[in-house]
């Protein structure tokens, strides 16, 4: 018997463009949801971009959150059902809009994603990204039900944050090989449409790089339109997968052994050159990605992260440690292995 089911959820408006942020009441109301809108926010995007939404509303409430944790959602969950919330509006970057995904979830009310930084491809994804204590959990969330990035707000953003979101991108060329490689050795079920969806447009953003520079609005519509287009793969693939693997792992943990001292995407980055150096050697495609980072300006090495050599060295070998997700790094990568990896492509 025939028994295999999928339901891929994603969002109904994908608005990107200069000044779209004006349309967002507009691609609000064509959701049909109802109650009072509250706006889920940090204090930068706050800054930025909070008046022009709270604008848009009747009696819209809001809440600031600082960091990406359960004790987050908990606090926006409490705040929405004490505003009364109908749905929730997240505007920022990666934190903002993963804390508003799962606080939706637990409210079971829709969310609208508005990006104020190109820096990560969890603005339409189906997943949230969680640390707690020694781990990270990958937790399914539903996706927003509209996504609204206005490149002009994007474009404005510190130029690091949009070269992050390219290094988020890149990594995706080993995020792919870890999956294809549990799904050989593990039999980790693999989707691919998913797969082929992430690596071509980690594909489609190198081979734009050269039009990815500061003070080109183009550039983040570029970018934008990539961290859409990855998010998706995760959401037909119904896991993170597509564009997360070994080299997210050492992301992870760099967050839990230096927090804050990196962006996400510039550490997958760098991460994602010493994990393909492992997927295909001295000779393989580790230059690529090296060159394709440099060429938007993302961190390639180490010192370029601020980081200090045995801090990375430590991540390499204890990021299999993460959570269960089965990668290059196996049942872990030795020391010695994990110098001459990092050692090899410059990365320390
Ligand atoms: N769910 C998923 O599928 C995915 C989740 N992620 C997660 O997303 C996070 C990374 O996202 P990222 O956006 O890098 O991190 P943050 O949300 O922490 O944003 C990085 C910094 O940029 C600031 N900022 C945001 N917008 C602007 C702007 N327009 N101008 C100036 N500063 C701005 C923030 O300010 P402030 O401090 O005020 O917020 C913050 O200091 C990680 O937690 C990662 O795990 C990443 C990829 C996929
Ligand atoms: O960052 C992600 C994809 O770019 C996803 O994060 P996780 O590794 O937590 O699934
Ligand atoms: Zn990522």
């Amino acid at each position: 018997m025939f028994d295999k089911s999928t339901w891929i959820q994603l969002p109904r408006n994908v608005l990107v463009g200069h000044g779209v942020l004006d349309e967002l009441a507009d691609a609000v109301d064509e959701l049909y949801l109802t109650g009072r809108p509250f706006l889920v926010t940090s204090p930068t995007p706050n800054d930025i971009a909070g008046d022009a939404v709270r604008a848009q509303f009747d009696d819209p409430a809001s809440v600031t959150i600082e960091t990406a944790s359960f004790e987050s959602v908990e606090r926006v969950v409490a705040a929405a059902e004490a505003a009364d919330a109908g749905y929730l509006v997240a505007l920022g970057g990666g934190k903002v809009i993963d804390t508003a995904k799962m606080a939706s979830d637990s409210l079971d009310c829709g969310f609208v994603s508005v990006p104020t930084a190109a820096s990560h491809d969890g603005i339409v994804s189906g997943r949230s990204s969680i640390p707690e204590g020694d781990t990270r959990h990958s937790v399914a969330a539903d996706p927003p039900l509209a996504v609204v990035a206005d490149t002009a707000i994007l474009a404005e953003a510190p130029w690091e944050l949009t070269t992050a979101g390219c290094a988020d991108i890149i990594s995706n060329y080993t995020a792919v090989k870890d999956w294809q490689l549990a799904h050989r050795l593990k039999n980790v079920e693999y989707s691919e449409y998913g797969g082929a969806l992430s690596q071509m447009t980690a594909e489609m953003l190198v081979d734009s790089a050269e039009s990815i520079k500061p003070g080109l609005e183009e550039s983040a519509w570029v970018v934008v339109k990539a961290l859409v287009s990855s998010g998706v793969a995760m959401s037909i693939a119904g896991t993170s997968r597509p564009a997360s693997g070994a080299e997210h792992l050492f992301s992870h943990q760099l967050d839990r052994l230096v927090p804050g001292r990196a962006l996400h995407g510039h550490q997958v980055g760098v991460g994602a050159i010493v994990t393909e150096y492992l997927h295909s050697g001295e000779k393989g495609e580790w230059r690529d990605i090296r060159d394709a980072l440099g060429e938007v300006g993302a961190p390639t090495t180490a010192g370029e992260l601020g980081i200090d050599d045995e801090t990375i060295i430590e991540a390499l070998t204890t990021a299999h440690t993460i959570r269960d997700r089965y990668t290059i790094l196996g049942d872990g990568l030795r020391e010695d292995a994990a110098r001459e990896a990092a050692g090899f492509t410059g990365v320390i």
